[in-house]
């Protein structure tokens, strides 16, 4: 890149260095180059002298920038950005081939030491360059273009969404869309892409312990069961409830009619499976995916006999 270097305009003791696509950077002492802003509208011109006599906008040129400014607590910072942030995206589902929902995002970067805040605007302006809807496809691009725009060694970006399953009641077969919530923790280090595919399933579970020692009945209740995995090729959202829930003592369902009532009770009095028994039920059948290569395996259930929750966790070290 051919650089040319000016004086800034109205901006005292700068020095500005004219980078492609009208980036304007600071040749800050330390060497370190900061994108300072975008001119998206409108030339910037260069007297023969090299002087810039044209840095529109000028309410933008006299503005205080504090992110800017040099830190001096010589602190890097692991992550800082956005959260919170809801958006459209577009899934990829096997039925529909793409589902559309709504994420709650995450973006972060690492800031160096020397810088006091980062640009939190151009988070956004990352994901707007990608159009009003986020597709799964684009995760590791939006990633680079974060690295790039914030000039970050990492990048993260975090979604959780709700999913939907259309699910058939087990004897009626009555048909009910099952909600389930699903998310994406991915990290571009340099080059390297991490990406960690969550999903939470509710399930039935019902006690072992009292089944074996109750002249009637035994307790039973809804618990969550939260799977982080990493694995070498994409898996299905679908496939990673299908193998949760086949380890519970029953699936949940949105609509039941009374003879798939009277199913999903018996079948999970024939199934009966404490907290424990989840999590190493569902830890089993990833150990022998041969695509999983890490997992943590949450399980919580909360009791009906008790008025707090019973959980266990397995994590593949
Ligand atoms: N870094 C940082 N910015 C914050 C925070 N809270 C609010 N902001 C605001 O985020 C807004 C956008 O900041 P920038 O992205 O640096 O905006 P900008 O300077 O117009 O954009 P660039 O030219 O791309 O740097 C500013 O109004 C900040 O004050 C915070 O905790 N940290």
């Amino acid at each position: 890149m051919k650089k040319q270097v000016a004086e800034g305009f109205g901006v005292e003791g700068l020095r500005w260095i004219m980078g492609k696509n009208g980036q304007i950077w600071n040749d800050l002492q330390n060497g370190v180059g900061l994108l300072l802003w975008m001119m998206p509208d409108g030339p910037i011109t260069m007297s023969k002298s090299e002087r810039m006599v044209d840095l529109k906008p000028n309410h933008v040129a006299k503005m205080q920038d504090k992110q800017n400014e040099r830190d001096h607590r010589e602190l890097r910072i692991d992550k800082v950005g956005v959260r919170g942030l809801r958006f459209p995206i577009q899934i990829r589902d096997k039925a529909h081939v793409l589902q559309n929902t709504v994420a709650t995002i995450g973006m972060y970067v690492d800031l160096p030491k020397e810088f006091k805040g980062t640009h939190m605007s151009r988070f956004i302006e990352v994901l707007n360059a990608h159009g009003n809807v986020v597709h799964v496809e684009n995760i590791t691009e939006i990633l680079h273009a974060m690295q790039k725009k914030l000039h970050a060694d990492t990048a993260h970006l975090e979604m959780e969404f709700p999913f939907f399953l259309t699910k058939k009641a087990p004897v009626s077969g009555m048909e009910g869309l099952m909600d389930y919530t699903a998310r994406f923790d991915a990290t571009a280090s340099g080059k390297e892409i991490d990406f960690v595919l969550t999903v939470m399933a509710a399930v039935t579970t019902l006690c072992p312990c009292s089944k074996a020692i109750s002249q009637y009945s035994a307790h039973n209740q809804r618990g969550t069961v939260t799977v982080k995995i990493r694995s070498k090729q994409a898996i299905w959202i679908e496939d990673l409830i299908a193998l949760v829930e086949s380890c519970a003592s029953s699936e949940l369902y949105s609509l039941l009619k009374r003879q798939d009532e009277k199913a999903v009770t018996e079948r999970a009095y024939e199934n009966p499976v404490f907290v424990e028994d989840l999590v190493r039920n569902v830890a089993l059948k990833l150990n022998a995916h041969q695509d999983v290569t890490w997992y943590k395996v949450e399980a919580e259930n909360y009791e009906s006999i008790h008025n707090h929750n019973a959980y266990a966790c397995i994590e593949k070290g």
